[in-house]
């Protein structure tokens, strides 16, 4: 896997499942990372291939819930991020997926008091030997590339010592959100601190936080010396952000989006939870389009809200005939 040169779509909880990364790809995201899914639930699953869909599932054996869907298309641009406070685990872990993606990511940035109380996301930055133990476990025994996410340190000096012992394990690049754990969304990203963290290390830093234009991919490059770079809410807003060509209306980009989830027969809840976040940012949930997708049970009634009904019959009709 190239780190070079690259945008990237973000790590998003509940949002970042298969039809979002593809349609990310499609308006030209080179790189796709998956929500976070926690090592403790991961390990209980199990690889299935689902030829109803034509993906291939991960499902939590039991509950029979799919975790984690992905398919050949994004083989080799999808990234999977684990949440994880421990080695074996960790590793136990990405070895059930590791040969169906193009990378795992360990999540060490999260701010949840869920992670942070179980050791997990930001609860890492305070421990350089775990993220050791963890790095150098899943380096020496996957062939997968592996890579890490951080968050700033209280000082810049701080971020970059524990940017080289990252290095220095192995991994393959290091994506920096430019805030620290205390920051809120709205705090601006330090570019200035990602900068320093780049002129220190030899390999590829992923700079992350505040693109919300095309342009912007420039302007971070120009900030931090960064040659990739990572956008989480910029394409949860309109996921052609990453089109060179401009960005598409965006209730086009939420009917594609639809398709896709039709397609893919995505989780109801996470694509509701989705379209909220979409409509949230440029209207509200109490006009009528809003209210209506909470009120939504089911992919049919999101496709006829948005006027897919045909679309889903006939995805539905293949699927009938194939099987
Ligand atoms: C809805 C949402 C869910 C997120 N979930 C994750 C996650 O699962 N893993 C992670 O490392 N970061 C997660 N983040 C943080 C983003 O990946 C990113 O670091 C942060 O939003 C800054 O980028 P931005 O300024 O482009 O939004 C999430 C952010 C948002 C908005």
């Amino acid at each position: 896997m190239d780190y070079e040169n690259k945008l990237v779509l973000a790590p998003m909880v509940r949002v970042g499942t298969l039809p979002l990364r593809l349609l990310a790809a499609q308006y030209g995201a080179d790189i796709t990372y998956g929500e976070e899914i926690i090592d403790h639930k991961f390990v209980k699953c199990e690889r299935r291939v689902n030829e109803h869909i034509g993906s291939t599932d991960f499902v939590e054996k039991g509950a029979e819930s799919v975790v984690f869907r992905t398919c050949n298309q994004e083989r080799n641009q999808v990234v999977f991020q684990l949440g994880t406070s421990n080695a074996v685990r960790a590793l136990t872990a990405a070895q059930i997926v590791c040969k169906d993606v193009a990378a795992i990511d360990i999540n060490m940035g999260c701010p949840r008091s869920f992670s942070i109380s179980g050791g997990m996301g930001a609860a890492l930055l305070t421990k350089p030997e775990l993220i050791h133990d963890i790095l150098t476990t899943l380096r020496r025994n996957l062939v997968t590339p592996v890579t890490c996410k951080i968050r700033l340190l209280k000082s810049s000096q701080d971020t970059v010592e524990l940017a080289r012992r990252i290095e220095k394990t192995g991994v393959s690049a290091l994506a920096v959100h430019g805030r620290r754990v205390a920051d809120r969304p709205r705090d601006p990203a330090k570019w200035s601190e990602i900068a320093d963290i780049v002129a220190a290390l030899s390999i590829p830093v992923i700079a992350n936080g505040d693109v919300f234009e095309y342009d912007d991919f420039q302007h971070i490059k120009d900030a931090t010396g960064a040659s990739s770079v990572m956008v989480a809410r910029g394409a949860l807003w309109n996921a052609s952000i990453f089109s060179p060509e401009g960005k598409v209306p965006w209730d086009d980009v939420k009917r594609e989006y639809i398709r896709k989830s039709i397609l893919w027969d995505n989780d109801i809840k996470s694509t509701k939870h989705t379209l909220k976040e979409m409509i949230m940012h440029y209207s509200s949930l109490e006009l009528p389009e809003g209210k209506a997708v909470i009120k939504s049970e089911c992919l049919a009634d999101l496709a006829q809200l948005y006027g897919e009904d045909k679309y889903y019959q006939i995805v539905n009709a293949k699927r009938f005939l194939v099987n």
